[in-house]
């Protein structure tokens, strides 16, 4: 069925019960205003989907889409915005969440983005951090899990667009991202 994975890195319930603790600091801090939670597509939907269902207060919901890296494994290094936020978010309190922090770039561009837009307060809650492959600096206020430097999709994450709906996080076998030594 899901013959390209290797084996499973974070299991559905460890994701379950992290997000637990993560929306309980969430909600803790960013409790007492308003707040306006950004998820960037496609990649965050699953995981803002049962975050923001974990905080004990309303929230607005508003997302933006970029795109690095395609159909591969490796960045392009190019972001590209296809599809920008509906809310205009000047002095307004946000709350970024993205899937997965990598070589830094996508954040870094995204936080550049938003922050010439000027909101009263910006933090950011990443499920994954994977630090050995960062190239920028980026600001990560909240996140689920430091993995290591392996692909891994499911749980939001793809690869060339496949396995989003995967329950679980698990990591790719090499052969299928890596071509073959000549
Ligand atoms: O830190 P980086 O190396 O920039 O990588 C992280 C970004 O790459 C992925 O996006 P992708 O371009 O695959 O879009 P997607 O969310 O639609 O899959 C992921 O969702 C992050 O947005
Ligand atoms: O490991 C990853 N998996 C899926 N998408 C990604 N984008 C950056 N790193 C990854
Ligand atoms: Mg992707």
């Amino acid at each position: 069925m899901w013959q390209e994975i290797d084996r499973v890195l974070i299991s559905r319930e460890e994701i379950a019960a992290r997000l637990e603790d993560l929306a309980g600091t969430i909600a803790s801090e960013l409790a007492g205003g308003e707040l306006l939670v950004i998820g960037v597509l496609k990649g965050a939907v699953i995981f803002l989907a049962d975050l923001v269902r974990k905080l004990p207060f309303p929230v607005e919901i508003d997302f933006l889409a970029v795109s690095s890296y395609g159909k591969s494994s490796v960045s392009s290094g190019v972001v590209r915005i296809t599809k920008d936020l509906d809310y205009d978010i000047t002095g307004r309190r946000v709350l970024l969440v993205e899937d997965i922090v990598d070589t830094g770039l996508t954040l870094n561009y995204l936080l550049g983005h938003l922050k010439s837009r000027q909101p009263q307060l910006l933090k950011v809650c990443v499920l994954l951090d994977k630090p050995e492959r960062r190239k920028v600096p980026v600001q990560v206020d909240y996140v689920g899990f430091t993995i290591p430097d392996e692909f891994v999709v499911g749980y939001g994450l793809d690869y060339a667009g496949r396995y989003r709906n995967l329950p679980d996080i698990c990591v790719l076998k090499r052969e299928v991202y890596q071509a073959p030594r000549a």
